[in-house]
């Protein structure tokens, strides 16, 4: 029997320093996050990381958080039960670190038969950070706790038509009478040696001006190049012209060089080019968290206008929206239907 598992990051229990800490530590020892050897990961993450974050961090969650609990884990079983509702099959919900947990999330679709399993990270660009992590665990526990279960994995939907489309009228309908002077394409950050880990050729990601526009094998797992694509092609469906759009990469953490251009340093430069009324979406995340939330619609929000900008619009994530929704069911269906 057939059956799905839906997979998105996952938030701490509660946004205290006390539950914000072992969840960091779940997120940050993870070696597709940090990926050093495990003491001097250990070092990092626990003699440093560990020692000053989960303060600052729980402070940021309490800032988004909601009666129900976290945005993230809130939207994502609201958008679980819609999808439910609109397939056959048996759909979990399961988080890369928190709860529900994988184990979990595979345990319930075992108690009710399935042995099939379309698992589905629900990031629309790959990552070792994000997506990898998920396939590993997910198939760790596969081996150790359901041996006969059988996996099919959606791929990264960066550029799938239907997925697309929703962003672009989600966005083409929160920008309605908002009369915007440019419009911001923030996706979350990754280490530049992500990018090079990831390239399957080990010769094609130089990180620079053309690697992504050139067709290669690597962009199958080219975060860089996927976001790239998924801007092209969003820009492309609602007609924004060259000039009145840009792409940055946020959220990053000490240390590494990431991705740039970065998004704060790119927001507080805007103003002064002329940018007084500004829109930002984010589309590495579909459902809306701390990144979205507190670091675009609260802190870049401010940061914009201390700079000298006067309108700010953060574009909500796909969520729960219908139409995103029956995108999924109807992949989803596609599948079941297969064979
Ligand atoms: C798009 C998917 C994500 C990638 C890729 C990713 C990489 C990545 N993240 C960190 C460190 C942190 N990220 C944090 C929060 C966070 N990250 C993602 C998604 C991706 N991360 C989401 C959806 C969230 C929000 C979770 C929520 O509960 O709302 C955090 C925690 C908060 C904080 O302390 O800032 C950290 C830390 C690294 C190091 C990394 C790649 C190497
Ligand atoms: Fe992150
Ligand atoms: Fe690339």
């Amino acid at each position: 029997m057939k059956g799905v598992l839906l997979v998105n990051l996952g938030s701490p229990e509660s946004p205290t320093p006390k539950d914000v800490k072992p969840y960091l530590d779940e997120f940050l020892m993870d070696k597709y996050v940090i990926d050093v050897p495990f003491l001097l990961r250990a070092l990092l993450v626990r003699g440093i990381i560990l020692q000053t974050r989960p303060k600052k961090s729980a402070a940021a969650y309490a800032k988004i958080w909601w009666d129900e609990g976290s945005p993230l884990v809130v939207i994502s079983k609201r958008m679980h039960s819609k999808v439910q509702k609109l397939v056959e099959v048996p759909v979990a919900l399961a988080m890369r670190y928190g709860n529900p947990s994988l184990l979990s999330g595979l345990q319930e679709l075992h108690d009710k038969g399935v042995n099939e399993v379309l698992l589905f990270p629900l990031y629309p660009q790959h990552a070792m950070a994000s997506t990898t992590t998920i396939l590993e665990l997910a198939e760790e526990l596969r081996k150790k706790h359901f041996p006969e279960m059988k996996f099919t994995i959606v791929p990264a939907f960066y550029n799938k038509p239907d997925y697309l489309q929703n962003l672009a009228d989600s966005i083409k309908g929160h920008l309605e009478g908002y009369d915007y002077d440019h419009l911001l394409f923030s996706y979350h950050g990754i280490p530049e040696r992500h990018i090079r880990k990831t390239d399957i050729t080990k010769s094609h990601c130089k990180i620079d001006g053309s690697c992504c526009n050139t067709p290669s094998p690597a962009h199958e797992f080219c975060y860089r190049h996927q976001c790239y694509e998924t801007t092209k092609q969003v820009v492309k469906l609602l007609g924004i012209p060259e000039g009145k759009y840009s792409q940055t990469f946020q959220s990053r953490l000490a240390g590494d060089k990431w991705l740039t251009p970065y998004t704060d340093v790119e927001v507080n430069k805007m103003p002064e080019k002329g940018i007084k009324n500004l829109a930002v979406v984010t589309p590495a995340f579909v459902s809306d968290c701390l990144e979205t939330l507190e670091e675009i619609a609260m802190e870049a929000n401010h940061e914009f206008k201390e700079h000298g900008g006067e309108n700010f619009k953060a574009i909500p994530c796909l969520n729960d929206s219908d139409d995103w929704c029956k995108t999924v069911g109807v992949w989803i269906n596609d599948w079941v239907e297969k064979k």
